[in-house]
């Protein structure tokens, strides 16, 4: 063995050694944190090849620095129902990284939600938010509430509730968070006058997602459904393949589903099925989006209702088993782990070709593996879902200059943004030895340059 080559097998077995003692050590910190550990797995298993070659990450403590939250905020959020019952949840803000600009990242109002979901999606989005090219760190929110069932009023003192704590840790310059499951328009509407109100200042850029009226972005509700359509067109092209005539299933029928849905339907796919938290259905005449939309955006009612319009529709009790149907192009884009390793199995024996994750780490790390293993294109979530993000920091842009821009320039620059995510993706995967392979390629890429930014702003 060359002398090169015995000292890149001793970098390899360091950097292996780092990363596990790394690893391990956030285990035993966070035990009762399975999410957030997934998500750990799930990158830094990815960057051995990274820091082997540049043992100066290692030197500096760049991951036990990157592991660990700038700032966690947790909140009690006290409201009164309509009946005059008073209710407390728990609300959730982690600052997670600040390298590369203010914290950005959502607010999920989910029964779900805990330290553990907040972390990992907070986690993840710093990696989302540096592949995306713009200012931004990495954050994320919530609170435990349920939103199902509550009438228009209580979801506004609730909102009005969470924000009169948060204000004091958020700002155009400091932490700007947006909408994610169960935190839409009319949310971050009421969350955005509490915050004026507490503030006593308009400051458009605190909150994005908003309203077109008062500061909002054209195409931001669009943005994470057309960007992962944009996307996986450009994996399906880089492969000879293109949504034209496939069949397609999306999880979900909520802002990210309902968007894909229709910019895969323009491309020509057919999409024949899509869930909610109960059940899904299957039109094998392809989804009529209108029916959708108006169930879900504009009503509050289950995705069941929709045989009522489409009598030749099958609606399906338990959501989970949406991917039983043989389909070439799967969007999972509801919810964490809902591609299981047996989901994946059935999925891989119906002959799915191409899988793009819309939701944030809808399949499991087992499934994960199981489709690279038997090489389905696959893209993963925080490249490519980046695109809703990405927008964010358009309409961030839109608000300081107090101007506004035309769907189509946003829309085009949402384009050019997805596109170039999947070519560092695939140059850092090949850079490091696994071309191809766009889970390791947008974890490094993504890595690179908060790492970086983290060694040129010293330990702090
Ligand atoms: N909204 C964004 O811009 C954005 C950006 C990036 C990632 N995401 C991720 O996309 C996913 C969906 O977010 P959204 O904004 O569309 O939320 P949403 O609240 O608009 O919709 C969520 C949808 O998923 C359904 N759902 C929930 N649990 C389910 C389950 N177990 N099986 C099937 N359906 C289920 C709900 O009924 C609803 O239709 C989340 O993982 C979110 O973190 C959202």
């Amino acid at each position: 063995m060359s002398t090169i080559d015995a000292t890149l097998q001793s970098n390899q077995q360091k950097a292996k050694q780092y990363v596990t003692k790394v690893y391990n050590a956030t285990e035993q910190r966070n035990p009762h944190e399975t999410e957030f550990l997934q998500a750990v797995k799930e990158i830094v298993g990815s960057l051995v090849p990274v820091i082997a070659r540049h043992p100066e990450y290692m030197n500096s403590g760049i991951l036990e620095r990157l592991l660990e939250p700038e700032k966690v905020i947790t909140f009690r959020v006290p409201w009164v129902d309509d009946q005059g019952k008073v209710h407390v949840n728990r609300g959730f803000r982690v600052q997670f990284n600040s390298a590369l600009g203010p914290y950005k990242g959502g607010l999920r109002f989910h029964p779900t939600v805990n330290e553990s979901i907040v972390k990992f999606l907070g986690f993840e989005q710093i990696f989302k938010n540096s592949l995306t090219g713009q200012q931004i760190g990495g954050g994320k929110g919530g609170s435990d509430f349920d939103p199902k069932g509550k009438s228009d009023m209580e979801i506004m003192r609730f909102c009005q509730s969470f924000m009169t704590e948060l204000y004091q840790h958020i700002g155009p310059e400091t932490d700007v968070p947006a909408g994610d499951v169960g935190v839409n328009a009319r949310e971050i509407g009421y969350l955005f006058g509490q915050y004026k109100k507490m503030c006593g200042a308009f400051e458009a850029g605190v909150l994005t997602g908003k309203g077109l009226g008062y500061g909002g972005s054209l195409a931001r509700t669009e943005a994470t459904g057309y960007g992962l359509v944009y996307f996986v067109q450009e994996m399906l092209k880089d492969n000879g393949l293109d949504f034209k005539g496939k069949t397609v299933i999306v999880s979900g029928s909520g802002n990210v589903s309902i968007y894909a849905m229709e910019k895969a339907a323009e491309f020509g796919a057919k999409v024949v099925a899509c869930s909610d938290s109960d059940g899904y259905i299957y039109d094998q005449n392809g989804i009529n989006l209108d029916t959708v939309k108006e169930l879900k955006e504009t009503g509050d009612e289950r995705i069941s209702a929709y045989t009522e319009k489409h009598p030749s529709a099958e609606y399906f009790e338990d959501c989970t088993q949406i991917f039983s149907i043989p389909c070439d192009i799967a969007l999972p884009c509801a919810t964490q782990n809902e591609i299981n390793a047996e989901t994946a199995q059935t999925m891989l024996d119906n002959g799915v070709k191409a899988i793009g994750e819309g939701a944030n780490m809808p399949s499991t790390n087992e499934a994960q593996d199981m489709f690279l293993e038997n090489h389905i294109l696959f893209a993963p979530a925080k490249a490519a879902n980046a695109g809703g993000v990405a927008v964010s920091a358009l309409e961030m842009a839109q608000n300081s200059g107090k101007i506004s821009w035309a769907f189509e320039k946003v829309d085009a620059r949402l384009q050019e943004i997805m596109k170039d995510i999947y070519q560092n993706s695939m140059q850092a995967a090949s850079d490091y030895g696994t071309p191809g392979n766009l889970v390791a390629g947008s974890n490094i890429a993504g890595f690179i340059k908060v790492a970086d930014a983290m060694t040129e702003q010293g330990i702090i």
